[in-house]
């Protein structure tokens, strides 16, 4: 049995910071970990130009804990105002590395997203030409579709029809939660790919709502039923090339989440590592933990691979904090409701 598995440094391809008093809190628990993330721009006001990115990335860099080696790689977030210029001069400063489409409406701090794909045709035309990828929050909005059902609706009618549109686009297809999602994915061209979180590998729709509603398991897609729960753990542990690891770690503070109009996230920036290793070596996969969390997601992005590594041990049952404290209240950390006896030991 193997007690102890090293990996590079893995990067989180999707993670909300925030600002603030709530980055200051959860940026350590990310930095303690990975070698770079993917940082979600939908602040309020969202991050939405090449200035934007700039400012954000300086509060970030300021924020660090002392000694830490993390790069924040820059989003912007997809306005039907968004300019192509702007994008381009965004890619080629470095900082900024994709650009975020939420269907305006679809999750938390999405109003200013995207309600006619027609007035944003010239930013992703721009951004086919350039190669810069856009991640995609895939569900449709409509209420008449009911909420289980809207990533499958938007594949079909919403993202393969703009895949056509714009040849050559590069998308992510971001935080997956569906077997039609993963086997859309997993048979797309090298032009797309799509980051599975960490949760959606853990629960299921049961969880949230069996047994009382459990606020701290609510998120953005929901979690579906147990069968497209086994479809994400297939494609994570599968070793395709373009599936990878983002968290979608989304801090709330604990009377956000507890509260009648509860806000939709997870906060698993904490755990994820130990919790993959379990996973991955439940599923007989140990050997393919590195390419999910380390690897494709890199390769996707055209960045190097991390040179620095992460070595997690197997021994008694990890204690994870209940919460994170922060000055915006508290953050429960993601409970897996099973015993995790992974621990990272560098
Ligand atoms: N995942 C979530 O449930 N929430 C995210 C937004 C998102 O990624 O949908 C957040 O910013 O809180």
């Amino acid at each position: 049995m193997q007690n102890t598995i090293t990996i590079r440094r893995p990067d989180d391809m999707h993670l909300h910071l925030r600002d603030g008093a709530m980055l200051a809190a959860v940026l350590p628990e990310t930095t303690r970990h990975f070698a770079r993330a993917i940082i979600m721009p939908n602040l309020v006001p969202p991050v939405v130009t090449l200035d934007d990115a700039r400012a954000y990335h300086g509060r970030i860099m300021a924020a660090l804990p002392a000694g830490a080696d993390f790069q924040p790689l820059m989003v912007l977030y997809l306005t039907e105002g968004t300019d192509p210029v702007d994008v381009a001069a965004a890619k080629a400063s470095g900082l900024v590395h994709a650009v975020k489409l939420y269907p305006a409406g679809a999750t938390t701090n999405s109003h200013s997203g995207v309600r006619d794909f027609d007035k944003v045709m010239p930013v992703l035309e721009k951004m086919a030409e350039i190669g810069l990828p856009l991640c995609v929050h895939g569900e449709v909005t409509d209420p008449s579709v009911d909420i289980f059902d809207r990533e499958a609706v938007f594949i079909d009618t919403v993202l393969d029809p703009l895949r056509r549109r714009v040849p050559g686009l590069r998308v992510v297809m971001e935080h997956i939660t569906t077997s039609e999602g993963a086997a859309y994915a997993m048979a797309g061209d090298e032009t797309l790919a799509a980051t599975i979180t960490t949760h959606h590998l853990i629960i299921n729709r049961n969880h949230i709502l069996a047994g009382g509603i459990k606020p701290h398991y609510y998120c953005l897609p929901v979690a579906k039923r147990e069968s497209h729960r086994l479809a994400l753990r297939r494609a994570a542990t599968s070793g395709h090339p373009r599936i990878f690891l983002g968290t979608d770690s989304a801090p709330h503070a604990d009377h956000l989440k507890e509260h009648a109009c509860g806000c939709a996230g997870c906060f698993t920036a904490t755990n994820t590592m130990p919790l993959l290793a379990h996973m991955f070596e439940e599923d007989g996969a140990l050997d393919r933990l590195e390419g999910f969390t380390s690897v494709h997601g890199a390769q996707f992005y055209g960045l190097p691979l991390s040179d620095q590594t992460l070595t997690l041990t197997k021994g008694d049952a990890a204690q994870f904090p209940a919460k994170i404290l922060s000055d915006a209240g508290p953050v429960t950390v993601f409970d897996p409701g099973f015993p995790v006896h992974w621990h990272v030991s560098n």
